[in-house]
């Protein structure tokens, strides 16, 4: 393939994947759920959708809430965390979260500090990724301990990466960084103080696109990514169950809109199909057969439009 330039590109949808780190290999099966045709030549970051007007862009997570604002580009996939430390929740709209890249913004302090609240940081040195938010959240814990002058405030220190090194090298009384299992802190020899914020990975549009007639096809991607989600999250439950206990069942699984009831040849029993959430499916399950249901099946979605 030969060089991409402007030309190349004219008209067609930008869309704004994660180039690595934890987003990166779930948004590929996502556009491969939203059938989403593409081959990335080696180390190229932007490349041509063969099946659809659209080109990806593969750019670091935390860059993309800012393309997208400023509408260089018209659809992306980032974390809700670096939306706010862009400063970008007034410039982008967060159309669909998407289940995935779960985690939180946290204070963390070193096991063995006698530190237990935020307000016990106040003036010392703190390292994170989250400047902009850590600055937020300690310019509040400095006015309360009625630090004024420029000298005495919480120091904020930008790192890239491996935040969760800074007390041990005593560079930090404590960090802000990401935690999802918790794993990274706990192997660092630290623990949670506060909680900044919770996030997830969001497909994002620009609140003031720049190319009104790109909206049909950023609706119809957009739409094919939630049934994609919608199928991941949940699954169908068919069982059989007598008409007597029918409406006990039904309450059970309610469904959507409404369980598919369908009649069996033996006239006393009915055979119902719902979809239930996939976290919940255990639960309904022993509740279907505490009220007598039989045969219950589950069945995954490999797509759905709901
Ligand atoms: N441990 C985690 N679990 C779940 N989601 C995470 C985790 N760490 C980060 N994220 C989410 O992924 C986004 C991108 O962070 P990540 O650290 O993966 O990217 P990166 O810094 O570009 O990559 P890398 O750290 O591999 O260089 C974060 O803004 C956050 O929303
Ligand atoms: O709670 P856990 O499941 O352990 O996940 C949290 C870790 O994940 C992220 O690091 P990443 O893998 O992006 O490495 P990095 O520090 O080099 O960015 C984050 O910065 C934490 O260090
Ligand atoms: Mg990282």
């Amino acid at each position: 393939m030969s060089a991409l330039d402007a030309s190349t590109l004219n008209g067609r949808l930008l869309f704004a994947i994660p180039k690595k780190g934890r987003l990166h290999e779930k948004c590929l099966t996502l556009l491969a759920g939203a059938d989403i045709q593409f081959r990335r030549p080696n180390r190229l970051d932007v490349c041509l959708v063969q099946n659809h007007p659209i080109a990806l862009v593969f750019l670091p997570a935390s860059d993309i809430p800012s393309f997208v604002g400023k509408g260089n580009v018209d659809l992306g996939i980032t974390g809700h965390d670096v939306i706010l430390e862009a400063q970008m929740e007034a410039h982008v709209s967060e159309t669909l979260r998407l289940g995935f890249g779960k985690c939180a913004l946290q204070v963390q302090v070193p096991e063995a500090a006698p530190v237990h609240s935020v307000d016990a940081l106040a003036g010392k040195r703190i390292v994170t990724s989250f400047e902009v938010l850590a600055g937020h959240f300690f310019a509040d814990v400095d006015k309360r301990a009625g630090i004024e002058s420029d000298d005495a405030r919480t120091q904020i220190e930008y790192v890239g990466g491996s935040v969760e090194a800074a007390c041990a090298l005593g560079l930090a009384d404590g960090i802000v960084d990401l935690v999802e299992s918790g794993e990274t802190m706990r192997a660092a020899g630290l623990r949670p103080i506060a909680t900044l914020l919770q996030s997830e990975a969001v497909l994002i549009r620009s609140s003031t696109p720049k190319h009104a007639h790109l909206a049909p096809l950023i609706d119809k991607i957009t739409a094919r990514i939630a049934g994609v989600i919608a199928a991941g999250k949940y699954v169908i439950c068919q069982y059989n169950v007598r008409r007597a206990t029918l409406s006990a069942a039904t309450a059970i699984t309610p469904g959507r809109r409404a369980p598919t009831i369908s009649p069996l040849e033996d006239p006393e029993w009915v055979a119902v199909s719902s979809m239930v959430e996939r976290s919940k499916m255990a639960d309904v399950m022993d509740q279907l057969v505490s009220v007598g249901a039989e045969d219950i099946l589950i069945f995954n979605l490999d797509n759905s439009r709901v």
